[in-house]
């Protein structure tokens, strides 16, 4: 933190925001209506008939995985412009330096595609996918059986009950992404330059042999604590625009 301030003073911790922020409702749009109506698909039962007849875990898991490959596809070009942005840091400009690589999201995604060509938008998207198909499947479960764990049957949780669960859902599932995430961000910086990795398996390996296995853990604890407040959030609009709405 105190490094990013230094270097790039309060700016840097903001760096590459616009873009998820642009995302982030089309993004979750997709996961959450693609797991919803996959559930109706598995179980014949709607979002509100759900609390007297809860589906099974299976059934949970396969809608959460459902809805993980699918969103995966929408965030693949956000997602890679928002790390190409994050990895850019030069100190802000000084009159006379030369303008930084990327000026902002869309000059981002214009380079790339001239650059890399328009599959360049996708880079890593396979690792993306790889990442989130099982993973949000968990997050589902997570949330789901906590709730579950916590509130009288039939009921509704109560606000408390969805914001903790939410928040560990996004935890769980972000302990058990981070290894993917790694390699995922490294496979989207590839190709900035010079070509450093054959493919997934050979960025796996050799990122394992350079800096050893520790390295499947890398920002696990800054995103766990991001993924808290964020998921707790989330999981609460979601069950509040859903009772008022559905
Ligand atoms: C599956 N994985 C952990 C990668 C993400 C799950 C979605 C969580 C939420 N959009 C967030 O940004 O935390």
């Amino acid at each position: 933190m105190v490094k990013i301030y230094r270097h790039e003073s309060l700016l840097g911790f903001f760096k590459g925001m616009s873009f998820p922020i642009a995302s982030i409702a089309v993004v979750n749009s997709v996961l959450f209506g693609v797991y919803s109506n996959t559930l109706l698909v598995l179980t014949a039962t709607s979002h509100q008939e759900r609390r007297a007849q809860p589906p099974s875990y299976m059934h949970i898991f396969l809608a959460g995985c459902t809805g993980g490959f699918l969103q995966a596809y929408c965030l693949a070009p956000f997602d890679l412009i928002k790390v190409r942005l994050q990895n850019q840091t030069e100190p802000r400009a000084q009159p006379g330096s030369p303008p930084p690589r990327y000026q902002g999201p869309v000059h981002c995604a214009a380079s790339i595609f001239r650059e890399e060509g328009p599959r360049g938008l996708f880079r890593g998207a396979w690792a993306l996918t790889l990442r989130d198909t099982p993973t949000v499947g968990i997050y589902f479960i997570t949330y789901e059986g906590l709730c579950r764990q916590y509130t009288p049957e039939g009921q509704n949780p109560s606000s408390a009950t969805v914001l903790v669960a939410g928040g560990f859902a996004g935890i769980a599932s972000w302990v058990a992404a981070t290894p993917l995430d790694v390699i995922k961000s490294r496979m989207q910086m590839d190709g900035l330059r010079r070509r450093v990795y054959q493919g997934m398996l050979d960025c796996m390996v050799s990122s394992i042999r350079q800096e050893g296995l520790g390295v499947f853990f890398r920002g696990v604890t800054i995103n766990s604590a991001r993924a808290f407040p964020v998921n707790a959030v989330t999981f609460l609009s979601y069950e509040y625009l859903l009772r008022w709405w559905g």
